[in-house]
């Protein structure tokens, strides 16, 4: 028996859109994802997988509407699952009183600061609760997974991507976070989940990550848009992904793209041809 209850299930491009829900035992409330299954031989047949993370403001619902990613994953044959941002009524003060802290922004950090730490810890969702839940509605072949995603979505994923090279073996992002120990929404935040002491911070930056990163060798792609409005509040800070001997850092500059999912709708193809290369070489 499961825990998992199917929210809603959609055809989409030779495949299906599924939303779940669960009670999560890693952040103590319900939590929704999405899961697109695409069409796949009925039996045992495992299919590479994708976890997409979204930006601020974003439920499970965002990246599902509006990307179109459900193309590119059917053409590749790929499962993608995609989590909701944050845990969400659970009581706590002021919770949804910012757009950019508490419901909506749960920035992939476990808190360790009162009074989040009880909820706030999507970091341990996404890497093992999330997994877990999502292989019980869809055969994910849990040595083929990536993950990606946007803004504060792409610093999950980043940060995620380069703490957990076991289990993640393809990492991108759009517009990600990159340097959030530096920037005024990341300062917000860690300062709110894990308190004053900055050296807590650093295990949630993927800019100092990436300077300290010993694992297997990786190519993380990052797609930014020039005339992003949040880049130029110094919120992204790209130029802070530094390539090392261990991970190539590709970003791209996107002339004329801003910050939307009308931005991530135009290069998300590319983050499946990432993704594909990273698992197959
Ligand atoms: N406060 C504004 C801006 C919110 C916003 O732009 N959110 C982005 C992610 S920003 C970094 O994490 C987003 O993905 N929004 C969802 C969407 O569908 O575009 C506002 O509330 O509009």
């Amino acid at each position: 028996m499961t825990d998992v209850v199917q929210v809603s299930k959609v055809r989409c491009f030779d495949g299906w859109q599924y939303v779940f829900k669960h009670p999560s035992e890693t952040v103590g409330c319900e939590m929704t994802f999405g899961v697109y299954i695409p069409d796949h031989k009925q039996n045992d047949e495992k299919l590479p997988t994708l976890f997409y993370l979204s930006g601020l403001t974003c439920t499970h619902a965002n990246f599902i509407e509006k990307s179109g990613f459900q193309r590119f994953a059917s053409k590749h044959r790929f499962i993608v699952v995609n989590p909701d941002t944050s845990p969400r009524n659970v009581n706590i003060p002021g919770e949804d009183d910012s757009w950019d802290f508490g419901s909506g922004a749960g920035f992939y950090v476990n808190a360790t600061a009162e009074p989040w730490s009880k909820h706030y810890r999507m970091y341990s969702y996404v890497v093992e609760e999330l997994p877990q839940v999502a292989a019980k509605v869809a055969p994910i072949d849990n040595h083929k997974m990536g993950i990606f995603g946007h803004s504060m979505g792409g610093h999950g994923a980043l940060v995620i991507g380069l703490r957990n090279p076991q289990l993640f073996k393809s990492i991108s992002a759009f517009s990600p976070i990159s340097n959030p120990t530096s920037c005024a929404w990341g300062i917000k935040a860690l300062t709110g989940y894990l308190g004053e002491d900055k050296s807590k911070w650093a295990d949630y930056d993927a800019s100092l990550l990436l300077a300290k990163y010993d694992g297997p060798e990786r190519h993380i792609l990052a797609d930014q848009g020039a005339e992003d409005d949040f880049l130029k509040q110094d919120q992204l800070r790209p130029e802070a992904l530094k390539s090392t001997s261990k991970v190539q850092v590709e970003v791209r500059m996107q002339p004329e793209h801003g910050h939307s999912y009308y931005f991530i709708s135009t290069f998300i193809e590319d983050h499946f041809t990432h993704f594909a290369k990273q698992i197959n070489h």
